[in-house]
Parts: structure tokens; C-alpha cells; sequence
């Protein structure tokens, strides 16, 4: 049957992924109150549409740090790709490309940078940043990314720690031993111990990532590259403005995917706190629960540039490759428009406060 929306397409994945994949890919921290949350949110914004206006031609395409994307819709990072479909992270390039959007690579991926570089041409992509304790081994990430034409660098910062992945930790998640983590050397996590009990994958493999970095090692990466620098993880209008005193162009604002800190808000809850503290100064974009057209216009409403979608594309590659990540952007574009055509709008800049009641309420969360 052709999947009709992206709920089909993670109904599939949840049929045919492994219990290992998606015990890491499905899971959230502690009780995954952040991440129902996440997905929840959208019913608490309504659409005020406006009537008597010629949609006939709807034009969906923005622009991200100075470059043209044909939507306003890319690709969060997400880890391991391989675990869902062999072809993995270029599949996911190839589909970026095809539909003309930007593609994250994680520095968890399980093809290479420079892999990733050549199958994405002259599509757009970003290369999410991990700050390792080992610095030298961060400069490296920094200029492999460079040398394959990433055009920003993505760097997460609400991982100090791995959140608790109880899922993960009951399944005894692990990579199989026909997969590796790309851009690092085999003896990157020499030490590391899964069966040691209650510990789970992340939280062994966490030490990749250097848990003492402060806002003067953004500062530092800013020195280190050419490339724009987004801070990814922001949920606070305070960080947001010291990210804008920082010279920061573009604000990614996410909870993880609800995999972290649980029972933070969601990105469309904190949205227009940040909007007011950013004013205008920095792009600002939002992820985390995107499962339909509306509630990317809902974002975009509420002041998003953009809106990335991670476990979507982890499903569409589970369903078929790199053309199942096409569907599923596919799916998520046709919605958009028609969501836009119905509620007035024809281009992403008619979309604004005024075409939502924003309706949040903390008593019935
Ligand atoms: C399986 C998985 C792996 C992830 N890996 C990374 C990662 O390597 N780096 C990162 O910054 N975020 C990572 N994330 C978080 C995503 O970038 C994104 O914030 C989140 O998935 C968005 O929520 P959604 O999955 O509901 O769309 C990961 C999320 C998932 C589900
Ligand atoms: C938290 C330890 C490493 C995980 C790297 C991938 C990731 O960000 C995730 O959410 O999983």
C-alpha cells in the first residue's frame, strides 16, 4: 500500500526495523515525557485561514544562511543511518539533493564525510558537530568537513552528558559489528565496555564528546573555520542572546528529539521567547515532532526559518532507500502547500503570527 503520510511510513518502520534499531532509534530519555510531548504540542496551535485568495501558484522556497532550498523543510542529524537501509547517510544525501534541500550529517554517521561530500554534489549540506575532548581530532572533523563542502558547521551543544535511554539500555543496543562509526578511527573508543551493566551505547560512547564545553569553545571553533557556526540544543532565550552576543547567525533550537533532558518544553513552546530575544539578528530554526505540513506552517508561524525533521527520514530509509527518503519529504512539501493554499498563503513570507491562534496551554499538557 502507498504510504499517504509519514505516520504510513513509521508504521512501516516499526514493522520491519530490528529491535536493535529501533530501540535506539524510537527511544526517548527517562519516562519520554519530552518526546510524546513533542509530537503533541501541534493540537494546541490552530490555523486562521484566509479566504478569497488566488493559490493557484504556491511558491515554497526560502532560503537558509544565504542559500536557496525549494522548502522550508531539511534534515535534522541523526546517527548511524546504515542501521535502517545498507546505503545509509548517501541515500539520505542523494534525497536531499534530488528534492533540494540541506542534509546534517552527524559526526555519528556511519558513511564518511568525504563519502557523504560526493554523493551530495552540489546539494546543500551542513556537518553536525560533536566538540571532542581531544581537540586536534575536533580541528580534523572541522576541516574534513570544509574540504567536502559542507557550507556550516551544526554544533550540539545539550549533550554534556548522554540523557537515559531506557529502551536502549534494556535492549543491550549496540552497532553490528558490520557497521562502524565513519569518521573516526578504530581506536577512537578503545576502552569501551556494552555489557557493562546499566550503562547502554550512549552513554559508553558519549566519550567522544567532551562534556566541559562552555560558550567560550564556540567562540573557539569561530576562530578554527570559515564555516557559519549553529548552535544546536537551544531552549532558552538567555542562551539564544548570549549565542547573538557571540556573533552566532543561526539559532537551532531542539530538545533532542526528546533523547535528552526529559520534560524540558518543546521548540514550539520556547519559540517565541526566543523570536523576542533574537530579534531579527540570527535565523532561527526548530525540530523535534514534525510529523505533518501543519505543523511546519504552525512553526513557521510562530517565527522558524525552518523546520528539520530527523526520525521521519530514519523510517523512509527503512521503507525504501533514498526514494523512501523522498517520499517522506515528498509527503511533508505536498502537505505544506496544501495547508498554505487552503489557509491563504502563497509564498513562505505570507505565512505570520496572524495565520495561527496560538493556543498553548501548560494546564492540559
Ligand atoms: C536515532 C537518532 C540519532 C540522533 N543523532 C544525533 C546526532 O548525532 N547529533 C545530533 O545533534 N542530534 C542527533 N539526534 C537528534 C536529531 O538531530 C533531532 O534533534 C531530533 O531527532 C528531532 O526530532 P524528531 O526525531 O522527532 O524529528 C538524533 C536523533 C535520533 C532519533
Ligand atoms: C549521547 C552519546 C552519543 C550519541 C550520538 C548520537 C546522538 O546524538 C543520539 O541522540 O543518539
Amino acid at each position: 500500500m502507498q504510504p499517504l503520510c509519514i505516520r504510513d511510513i513509521e508504521q512501516f518502520a516499526s514493522e520491519n526495523l530490528s529491535k536493535n534499531a529501533l530501540s535506539y532509534y524510537n527511544v526517548g530519555a527517562d519516562d519520554e515525557e519530552t518526546l510524546r510531548d513533542n509530537v503533541e504540542i501541534f493540537k494546541r496551535i490552530r490555523i486562521r485561514p484566509r479566504m478569497l485568495i488566488d493559490v493557484t501558484n504556491v511558491d515554497l522556497s526560502t532560503t537558509i544562511l544565504g542559500r536557496k532550498i525549494e522548502m522550508p523543510i531539511g534534515i535534522s542529524p541523526t546517527a548511524m543511518q546504515k542501521l535502517a537501509h545498507p546505503d545509509g547517510e548517501i541515500a539520505t544525501a542523494q534525497a536531499a539533493k534530488f528534492m533540494k534541500t540541506c542534509m546534517t550529517l552527524s559526526t555519528y554517521s556511519t558513511t564518511s564525510i568525504e563519502d557523504v561530500g560526493v554523493a551530495s554534489g552540489d546539494g546543500l549540506r551542513w556537518f553536525q558537530l560533536y566538540v571532542s575532548p581531544d581537540r586536534e581530532l575536533t580541528r580534523n572533523f572541522v576541516h574534513r568537513a570544509e574540504r567536502s563542502g559542507f557550507k556550516a558547521l551544526v554544533v550540539t551543544v545539550d549533550v554534556p552528558v548522554a540523557g537515559n535511554r531506557r529502551k536502549e539500555i534494556r535492549q543491550g543496543f549496540d552497532l553490528p559489528p558490520h557497521l562502524h562509526l565513519a569518521n573516526f578511527s578504530s581506536n577512537s573508543f578503545k576502552g569501551v565496555d556494552t555489557e557493562v551493566e546499566n550503562s547502554g551505547w550512549s552513554n559508553n560512547y558519549q566519550m567522544q564528546i567532551d562534556g566541559s564545553i562552555t560558550w567560550e569553545s564556540i567562540s573557539w571553533l569561530q576562530t578554527i573555520t570559515s564555516l557559519q557556526v549553529i548552535v544546536k540544543g537551544i531552549l532558552t532565550a538567555e542562551d539564544a542572546s548570549e549565542a547573538i552576543r557571540r556573533g552566532i547567525k543561526a539559532i537551532w533550537i531542539s530538545n533532542h528529539g526528546g533523547r535528552q533532558l526529559d520534560g524540558v518544553p518543546t521548540a514550539i513552546e520556547v519559540l517565541p521567547e526566543i523570536v523576542e530575544a533574537v530579534k531579527e539578528q540570527a535565523e532561527i530554526y526548530v525540530d523535534g515532532g514534525f510529523r505533518l505540513g501543519t505543523d511546519v506552517f504552525k512553526a513557521l508561524a510562530l517565527g522558524a526559518r525552518a523546520v528539520f525533521i530527523g526520525r521521519p527520514i530514519l523510517w523512509g530509509l527503512c521503507y525504501n532507500g533514498s526514494d523512501g527518503v523522498k517520499k517522506v519529504l515528498q509527503l511533508l512539501k505536498e502537505e505544506l502547500q496544501r495547508t498554505m493554499q487552503l489557509a491563504g498563503c502563497t509564498s513562505i513570507g505570507d505565512i505570520t503570527p496572524s495565520s495561527v491562534i496560538y493556543a498553548i496551554n501548560f494546564s492540559k499538557i
